[in-house]
């Protein structure tokens, strides 16, 4: 069930560490507890996933990695340890100096807002590396050519004098990559590096991702809303919901034997594994109000088969293998015994019969 590749991963270095971090906003006097304790070890060279809904923490929590929390936010506990610092402690632009682009770099959806319309997309490169990497003009110059032409921009000298309004949106999502590597990072955060491009366009993206990642070192996280744009890139996928992961697992074990009921809800919609002829599942209700305290298992008011327990009392993590772990009393001994939906049973009899998952 498990890739060799992702096994040596995961017997590898932690590169960054989350300790049941608690994030907190401010708004108009109310608050709202976006992360909820969610912890989460990174390992290196790893890619992993962060999918859940719009709203159910992705951004918030990665953004805390940075230092990028919008002004009234805030981690009221829990600890991100990073080569020996804790960044949750850290309070000054300062001390996000050392992290930003170095050690932890971006890449946003829109291209648009991260490149500046007004400088060639060569200079802004070229800027990348002399801001992060110790090389000055002519030398940061012709890395910065090699860096774009790694990123598919082809006759990269001729388009180094180009602006942004002269390429594409999937050109221009390859230069704001080209940045965020230019920065020679250890760690790229991908927020859904390809929601604004069409289908064609977004799997060459994540096929260069993966090629980058190799060549230049990195460990990526991507956070998607879709598992199945991730299905061929993730060693490992971490749902969330409501401001916690919920269940965590190799990309094989969260497909092919998915624990929560709401990965199995996840999974269920996917119009890419929807079962010909039936309707496509959608996930009924809506997420629970952030500014309320939540009690038991988040998802238990829009699951039709929560137990009594899922009302009153948070599930803790059920280890299924040393890789593979759950939230939900389903994995309790004293459970009752749940059926996942037609659709999961297919897909894991689906694994079973080819070993897909093997491939
Ligand atoms: N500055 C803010 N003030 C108040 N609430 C905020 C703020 N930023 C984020 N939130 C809330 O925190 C929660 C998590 O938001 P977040 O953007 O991380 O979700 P997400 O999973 O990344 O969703 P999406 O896919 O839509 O980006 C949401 O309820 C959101 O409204």
């Amino acid at each position: 069930m498990k890739h060799k590749a992702t096994e040596e991963i995961l017997n590898g270095e932690i590169v960054l560490s989350v300790d049941e971090i608690v994030i907190k906003f401010n708004l108009r006097g109310k608050e709202l507890t976006a992360i909820r304790g969610a912890s989460l070890d990174l390992h290196k060279g790893e890619s992993l996933a962060i999918v859940g809904e719009s709203g159910s923490g992705k951004s918030v929590f990665t953004k805390s990695f940075m230092g990028l929390l919008d002004s009234n936010g805030r981690i009221e506990s829990g600890t991100i340890m990073y080569k020996g610092d804790n960044l949750a402690k850290f309070k000054t632009e300062d001390d996000w100096i050392k992290i930003r682009g170095k050690e932890i770099a971006m890449v946003f959806q829109d291209p648009m807002t991260s490149l500046n319309p007004l400088k060639t997309i060569g200079k802004q490169v070229q800027e990348s590396i002399e801001l992060h990497q110790n090389l000055k003009g002519e030398e940061a110059k012709k890395l910065a050519i090699d860096i774009l032409s790694d990123v598919g921009i082809s006759d990269s000298e001729k388009r180094f004098k180009q602006y942004p309004h002269e390429f594409s949106g999937g050109m221009r999502q390859r230069v704001v990559i080209a940045i965020a590597v230019a920065c020679n990072p250890n760690i790229l955060i991908c927020d859904e590096p390809t929601t604004a491009l069409d289908v064609t366009i977004q799997a060459q993206i994540l096929q260069l991702l993966k090629n980058l990642q190799k060549k230049y070192d990195l460990t990526i996280i991507y956070i998607t809303h879709d598992l199945g744009v991730v299905a061929n890139v993730a060693d490992r996928i971490a749902v969330m919901y409501a401001g916690d992961i919920i269940e965590l697992g190799t990309a094989d074990e969260v497909f092919f034997d998915p624990k929560h009921p709401y990965t199995w809800a996840l999974l269920s919609s996917l119009p890419q594994l929807g079962i010909k002829g039936e309707p496509l599942y959608s996930i009924k209700g809506t997420p629970p109000n952030l500014f309320k305290e939540i009690v038991g298992d988040a998802f238990a008011p829009r699951n039709p088969k929560a137990l009594k327990i899922d009302f009153v009392k948070r599930p803790p993590y059920f280890e299924v293998t040393p890789t593979h772990k759950a939230r939900t009393w389903l994995l309790d001994p004293r459970s009752p015994k749940i059926e996942p939906p037609a659709m999961i049973l297919k897909m894991r009899e689906m694994d079973e019969k080819w070993g897909v998952s093997n491939e």
